[in-house]
């Protein structure tokens, strides 16, 4: 994973003023909003600022969070700060994984990606575990390279059917873990104090604000 082997630096703390959110899945940019409202920083999507996708090389989460962010960082001459993220599947080996915004095609559609991955489940004789977990690596970089990454993580179930219409991507079919509601049935706040995207949020703003 990116990061390791690195020697520990000192954390950077993040001043009150502009933050690019460097995705372009609005999905995503919505519920990162919600989670820095309380913090008094004035947040511009990469959609806003006309920022390119980049093409994501890296082999873990952590490598691809820190690549969206170190690359708005330098256009926008602001700090930027990626989120990359997915859901890991137990009996598909950890699928789709880093795969996840892949799986759904060119035209980004879920319905095709979780029947894609509920055909895969159902093929495997007998019945696996259902089991499945979403990670979130955030990544936060400035302009002159410096870079911080978290990492959150959210235990649950799939269903089948999907169930629900308030999240984006997989959340029909994900049931966390003691829960009732999938994340697309869910209320979205709930869904930002339990998440994985919370989960690695908490550790975010423990460490830079
Ligand atoms: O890279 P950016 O521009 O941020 O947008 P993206 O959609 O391509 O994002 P990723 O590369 O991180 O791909 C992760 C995919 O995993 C899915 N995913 C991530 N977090 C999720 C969540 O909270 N609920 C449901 N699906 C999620 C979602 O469909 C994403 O498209
Ligand atoms: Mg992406």
């Amino acid at each position: 994973m990116s990061g390791e082997g690195k020697e520990p630096q000192a954390i950077r703390k993040l001043r009150p003023g502009k933050l690019v959110i460097a995705s372009h899945n609005q999905g995503k940019v919505r519920e990162i909003r919600a989670l820095l409202a309380p913090y008094g920083i004035e947040p511009v999507s990469a959609g806003e600022l006309d920022l390119p996708e980049p093409e994501e090389t890296g082999t873990t989460f952590v490598a691809n969070a820190e690549l969206k962010a170190m690359q708005a960082a330098d256009l926008s001459g602001l700090p930027a700060l990626a989120d990359d993220s997915g859901m890991c599947v137990e009996a598909l080996g950890g699928d789709p994984g880093i795969f996840s915004a892949r799986w759904a095609g060119p035209t980004k559609d879920f319905t095709i990606a979780m029947q894609a991955v509920e055909d895969k489940l159902s093929a495997i004789d007998p019945a696996p575990t259902r089991a499945a977990h979403f990670v979130c690596a955030l990544a936060l970089a400035w302009p002159d390279g410096h870079v911080e990454w978290f990492e959150g993580r959210v235990d649950g179930t799939l269903v089948w059917p999907p169930r629900g219409d308030r999240g984006f991507g997989y959340d029909p079919m994900f049931l966390p873990e003691g829960g009732t509601q999938t994340y697309g049935e869910m209320d979205p706040s709930e869904k930002h104090a339990t998440s994985h995207r919370a989960d690695a949020f908490k550790q975010l703003v423990a460490a830079i604000f």
